[in-house]
């Protein structure tokens, strides 16, 4: 597996991601500049934190119209895996890939701090290590992490099980129904907003964010070994 890792003007956890998904996990993984125009030879996508564009109209918005969006968007429909964490997150919303969107944090500030999170749904490529309903710390860092959505849109997320992480003790931004984290309805496109990357080994605090690219590593296979 070989996964491009995004970079944009303004992104400042790439690096975290690159080391998190090559050096600790040792998948194969290179940075992408955001004005590339293909994706080809890359099995998944990772799109890390940060500030893109300066979060200048909402976090994510200009991102969301970059040259290199149309790959993302051929490489999810192939079912192959995407990922956003943060700043990723707000870009996999603002370009339609995940539903609802993020706003400004009801306290208006930043914020920045170990959360303590649930895994409310195993049965995902991306949440297979963990134990159903595990209860996690993983960082957040984000003045836009609040998560909110139609009616409709809530209904259907339940209903399909696509609400894959909620905040415990606490809800730091607002979000409706304690949401940290969703995935689309066909499994293979999850955002976050807090930070598993950020959690590797217990030298930086924890380690509970190497499950989930351990789950991806474990679960998505090449489109190649599949046809073997
Ligand atoms: N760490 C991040 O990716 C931050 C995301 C975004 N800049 C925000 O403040 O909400």
């Amino acid at each position: 597996m070989k996964f491009a890792v995004i970079q944009f003007p303004g992104s400042n956890c790439d690096f975290d991601l690159l080391w998190a998904i090559r050096d600790v996990m040792g998948a194969e993984a290179e940075f992408v500049w955001h004005d590339e125009t293909s994706l080809s030879g890359f099995d998944g996508v990772l799109i890390p934190g940060g500030f893109s564009y300066g979060d200048y109209l909402r976090c994510g918005a200009i991102a969301s119209f970059a040259n290199i969006m149309p790959e993302i968007k051929r490489l999810a429909a192939e079912g192959k895996p995407v990922f956003g964490t943060c700043n990723g997150f707000q870009i996999l919303v603002e370009a339609g890939l995940l539903p609802g969107v993020l706003i400004r944090n009801d306290s208006l500030k930043f914020v920045s701090k170990w959360q303590t999170l649930n895994v409310r749904n195993k049965q995902t490529k991306f949440t297979t290590e963990y134990a159903e309903n595990e209860v996690i710390n993983l960082p957040i860092a984000h003045g836009e992490g609040k998560y909110v959505a139609d009616e409709a849109t809530l209904a259907e997320l339940k209903a399909n099980n696509q609400i894959i992480f909620t905040y415990e003790n606490g809800n730091p931004n607002g979000s409706v129904d304690n949401i940290a984290g969703i995935i689309n309805k066909e499994g293979n496109v999850l955002g976050m907003m807090p930070h598993p990357e950020r959690a590797m080994e217990d030298l930086l605090g924890g380690s509970d964010g190497a499950k989930l690219f351990a789950s991806v590593l474990k679960n998505f296979v090449k489109v190649e070994e599949v046809n073997a």
